[in-house]
């Protein structure tokens, strides 16, 4: 599936209770985002297997990928079109080996230490942050601002999308830094409006 990483979704269980998780998608993808991660820290693998599911029925035909965050037992056995890990949720190439070519492959990345050290062969992206502090993510890393975010996607040999604290009024910013695109949990799922939400990130 081809990756756009104009308009990243990262969803959140609590916040997407107003609406509903796949109705949340679904909003959101009519307002613009282009990849949806599934990211529940709770929730077990048969329950997350289940709700990732349904999100792939519900995106069919639109050609928006489904990424799932974390657990590459859920990302094989859903059908998802790829997986997000971070620094400490296991190794890239075995992450590659078992998902295979054709899978969406992200990495997280906080600092230029982390970026020297990655592959870029096994990787289709990177997920740079957090930009600003926020509290949908406990003990996230210090926030890098714009000017960190932009020297790191300066020195990144992938696309990339910067993540953490991103509102619409931060979308023009954050491609000018050469990021592909923001990732965003609150500023899209916790909205009254998923689908006006996710158009504002356009209209900057
Ligand atoms: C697009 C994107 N970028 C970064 C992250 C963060 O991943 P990670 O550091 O593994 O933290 P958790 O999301 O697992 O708490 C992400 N999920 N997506
Ligand atoms: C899931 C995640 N990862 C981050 C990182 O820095 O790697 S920040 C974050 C949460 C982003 O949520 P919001 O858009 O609500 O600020
Ligand atoms: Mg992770």
């Amino acid at each position: 599936m081809r990756l756009d990483l104009s308009l990243y979704l990262v969803t959140d269980p609590e916040l997407c209770v107003r609406h509903g998780l796949v109705e949340t998608v679904v909003a959101a993808v009519r307002g613009g985002v282009t990849i949806v991660q599934l990211r529940d820290k709770q929730a077990s693998d048969d329950e997350l297997i289940d709700q990732a599911r349904r999100l792939k029925a519900a995106l069919a035909g639109s050609g928006v990928p489904l990424i799932i965050n974390d657990r590459l037992a859920v990302a094989v056995a859903s059908g998802a079109d790829g997986l997000h890990i971070g620094q400490d949720d296991g190794d890239v190439a075995a992450a590659r080996a078992e998902l295979g070519e054709g899978a969406i492959l992200g990495l997280s990345v906080q600092n230029h230490d982390q970026l020297a050290r990655l592959d870029p062969d096994a990787l289709d992206y990177l997920g740079l942050g957090p930009v600003f502090a926020t509290s949908t993510k406990r003990n996230h890393a210090t926030p890098l601002g714009f000017d960190g975010l932009a020297s790191l996607v300066a020195a990144s040999p992938l696309p990339a999308v910067a993540i953490g604290g991103l509102k619409a009024e931060h979308a023009r910013r954050v491609r000018a830094t050469g990021a592909k695109g923001p990732a965003v949990v609150s500023g899209i799922c916790g909205q009254p409006d998923p689908e006006a939400a996710a158009r504002a990130f356009f209209e900057d």
